[in-house]
């Protein structure tokens, strides 16, 4: 193999850093490499930027290509707070997006500017979830820290400056900030939270160039290095997608998306209204508990993951980390209608089932607001770690009405990033590189009939739920 057609794409996620080495003629994946991430347990979610650093490291010399591919590219887990004093190290360790302290934060802003106005201006209403929660939190929290910072980057400009010393972003991770819009730097936004955008990176032009490997990288000094992007908008780009092709990718995070023809301002807040990273849109909807949580519930049962039962009327909501969507995040895990004879499959199959809800049920609003008939028969694209999963296939054909497509490829975020690595020497637009590759492809489920019952359960649970869980006095 001709050392010149070999690239490489990284997805920096939460639980670990995934590298493959991509063949940039046929998308054939030659070698691919992967380490570990903690995160912390407890009130908040935090990772070390140092670590994600580490794990590139192993992870890129795991593919066998870290000293010989000719472009490369990183897709990282959204919205992370990463400040960084003068010397480029860490000053404390990243907030994760599925920390929730910032939860009054994201309120404060939303009470500030109005829903429908931060809407209009960033594309989303923010939660706990966004980084300019992340950062009020951080100056009303520990303002000692604050004052130190330098420069604020999300986790993949974290990395793509490691690599290349240049401070910059996309459209695409820029868009999950909630100070970006598509105007830019939202300046009014940065001064409320006493942000200095002199702090920010430079976000660059779809397709463009961040920069040329530097020395003492794990990788090859002069080696091209493409924007990158959010992990969500990198998978996008790994399926190819087009404009109404749904994906439900099954990680960490739950998440539910489809890149768009209008641009996306859900008021409501149940849709982000994310850029992709090509100069569209991807409105998305992202829940805190999927994998995780389900898997959690099965040790708890002592059963494994595909021992799930039909039958009964149980409900599991599983927000064991609080919960993003329902935008709840003071709430915790949940078991409602448990019956002498409930067995304990039927109780692991309800935490697939609240699990999926949310993302189900956000799916029509994720195509509307991205301009898409919702009635339309596009089979939903099921990605991520879960999409493996027997059991986890069947609640989504069950929950969802639709056929379900699961691709053979399996690391769509790293292909993404691969595909801008290879458009980098190509001159292709990334998402045409990834259907060359035909990294979609994957047996088609047939369509069942949608389980009104459970959704109206899991739904009717929810609503009663409300003050146990959180929610404010009008959603009661
Ligand atoms: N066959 C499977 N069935 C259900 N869940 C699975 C299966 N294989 C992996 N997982 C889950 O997938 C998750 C990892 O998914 P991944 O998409 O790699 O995560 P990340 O969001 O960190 O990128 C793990 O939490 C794991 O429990
Ligand atoms: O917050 C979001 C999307 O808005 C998450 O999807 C993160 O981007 C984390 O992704 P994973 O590590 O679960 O892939």
């Amino acid at each position: 193999m001709a050392e010149n057609r070999v690239v490489i794409g990284v997805d920096s996620s939460t639980q670990s850093t995934k590298a493959l080495a991509v063949d940039i003629d046929t998308g054939a994946v030659l070698g691919q490499g992967r380490a570990p991430h903690t995160v912390s347990p407890g009130a908040g979610r935090e990772s070390d930027p140092e670590q994600w650093w580490e794990a590139f490291g192993k992870a890129v010399a795991g593919t066998g290509w870290a000293d010989r591919a000719a472009a490369v590219s990183i897709g990282g887990q959204q919205h992370g707070l990463v400040t960084l004093d003068a010397s480029g190290a860490p000053v404390r360790p990243a907030l994760l997006w599925n920390d929730v302290r910032s939860a009054p934060q994201a309120a404060e802003l939303r009470a500030a500017i109005g829903a429908e106005e931060i809407a209009r201006r960033t594309g989303s209403v923010p939660t706990a979830a966004f980084t300019a929660a992340k950062w009020a939190w951080l100056r009303a929290n520990e303002p000692a820290a604050a004052d130190r910072v330098t420069a604020v980057r999300l986790p993949h400009d974290f990395l793509t400056e490691r690599l290349t010393g240049e401070a910059v972003t996309d459209r695409g991770d820029a868009s999950g900030t909630g100070w970006w819009g598509p105007d830019g730097y939202d300046r009014d936004i940065l001064a409320r939270i006493g942000l200095d955008p002199a702090l920010l990176p430079e976000v660059l032009a779809p397709g463009a160039r961040a920069g040329l490997v530097g020395a003492g990288t794990p990788l090859r000094p002069g080696t091209p290095v493409a924007t990158g992007t959010g992990d969500n908008m990198a998978a996008a780009l790994g399926l190819g997608l087009r404009p109404g092709q749904p994906v439900l990718s099954l990680g960490t995070s739950g998440t539910v998306y489809a890149v768009g023809r209008a641009t996306p301002a859900d008021p409501s807040g149940t849709v982000a209204g994310f850029a992709d990273a090509l100069g569209g849109w991807l409105p998305l909807a992202c829940t805190l508990n999927c994998t995780l949580a389900v898997d959690r519930l099965s040790a708890l049962l002592g059963r494994g993951r595909e021992e799930v039962e039909d039958g009964g009327t149980v409900v599991v909501l599983p927000y064991l980390d609080g919960e993003r969507t329902p935008d709840l995040p003071g709430a915790s895990g949940l078991i409602h209608g448990l019956r002498h004879d409930t067995t304990p499959g039927q109780l692991l199959q309800a935490a697939y089932d609240g699990a999926a809800h949310a993302l189900l049920t956000a799916l029509d609003v994720v195509l509307r607001e991205g301009g898409v008939d919702p009635a339309g028969d596009e089979p939903l694209l099921l990605i991520g770690g879960g999409a493996r999963g027997q059991a986890w296939q069947r609640t989504v054909l069950r929950l969802s009405g639709r056929a379900v497509q699961v691709p053979e490829a399996q690391e769509l975020v790293a292909l993404g990033a691969a595909a801008q690595a290879a458009a980098l020497l190509t001159g292709e637009p990334a998402d045409e590189v990834a259907r060359r590759w035909r990294t979609a492809e994957g047996p088609v489920l047939a369509p069942v009939a949608r389980d009104e019952a459970a959704l109206e359960r899991i739904g009717d649970t929810l609503r009663r739920a409300g003050a146990l869980q959180g929610a404010p006095a009008e959603d009661q």
